[in-house]
């Protein structure tokens, strides 16, 4: 359904040219949920802009039901990583936004609406604003404002990734029944392993530079998933040590000629940030 076709891209100004992803080819079914994991630099942010016409390939395509992506569209929304509600709108009306914007009717859209907040457990606070809310109930606030536009694909930029630990592991089990609920594409960027192992089913792994797919894992676990599922651990591991090897070789670059780097210096945590990692 959505097919990603030896994508390259170059940021480049008066003094430098800086290749950030090189020939990246991936293919997403319908309904699939795929996590795109790598450590901080590795252009993942730059694949879904790219997906979400906000960027432009230097070279490849992005095909959505063999349509050729332009730009921006309803069929992909973005959820961020910072909300970014319309602070002066509260709840009902942040998520109602967009559908005016479509022209559906007022009546029929606040009903969508509801609906939508209703799911992301939400109902109380429909006339509370932004500030009004924690973190969690802001990124919720987000998901709904993105689901209601009944996008093809959901385009998700580590949404959780500034939240506590709690509140992180709430929001996997309410996005994970929204998946089975919704059966929506989701496409979601993180540097969490156990994140990406918890919500997948297939994990897009990358490397530095220039970013690329170093390989793909398929998750293989019953939905809803269970944290102590052995499998999951078992992945977890196996990533961890991939990315390690990926994370020694940038740090050997960076630092001194000299320099001798042991192989247990990073600590072997699956929930550790790999953005901090290098
Ligand atoms: N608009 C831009 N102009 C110039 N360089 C950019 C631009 N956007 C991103 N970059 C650079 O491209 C590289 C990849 O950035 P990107 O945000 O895609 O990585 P990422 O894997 O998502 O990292 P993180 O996990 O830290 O968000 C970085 O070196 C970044 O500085």
């Amino acid at each position: 359904m959505l097919k990603i076709r030896n994508v390259s891209k170059i940021f480049s100004d008066k003094k430098q040219a800086l290749q950030v992803l090189t020939k990246i080819g991936l293919e997403v079914r319908e309904g699939e949920f795929i996590s795109l994991l790598g450590p901080s630099g590795c252009g993942k942010s730059t694949l879904l802009n790219i997906i979400a016409g906000l960027e432009k390939p230097t070279e490849g395509q992005v095909n959505i039901n063999g349509q050729a992506v332009a730009g921006p569209g309803t069929d992909r929304v973005v959820v961020f990583q910072d909300a970014a509600l319309f602070p002066w709108l509260n709840v009902l009306d942040n998520v109602l936004f967009g559908l005016k914007r479509l022209g559906i009717e007022k009546k029929e859209a606040k009903i969508k609406a509801k609906a939508m907040l209703k799911t992301v457990h939400l109902s109380k606070f429909l006339y509370s604003y932004p500030h009004e809310l924690s973190g969690g109930m802001r990124q919720r606030v987000a998901i709904a404002r993105a689901l209601v536009m009944d996008p093809q694909v959901l385009l998700m930029d580590e949404p959780f990734g500034a939240l506590d630990e709690q509140t992180r592991m709430m929001l996997h089990k309410e996005l994970e029944d929204i998946f089975l609920e919704t059966k929506k594409t989701i496409i979601f960027v993180t540097h969490n392993i156990r994140e990406a192992v918890r919500l997948s089913d297939r994990i897009i792994v990358f490397g530095t530079r220039p970013g690329r797919v170093i390989k793909q894992f398929s998750v293989h676990a019953t939905r809803p998933r269970q944290a102590n599922d052995s499998n999951l651990v078992h992945l977890e591991n196996r990533i961890m040590e991939l990315l390690q090897v990926e994370i020694e070789k940038v740090a050997k670059e960076e630092l001194d000629d000299g320099y001798s780097f042991s192989k247990d210096s990073i600590p072997w945590d699956p929930d550790r940030d790999l953005g901090s990692g290098i």
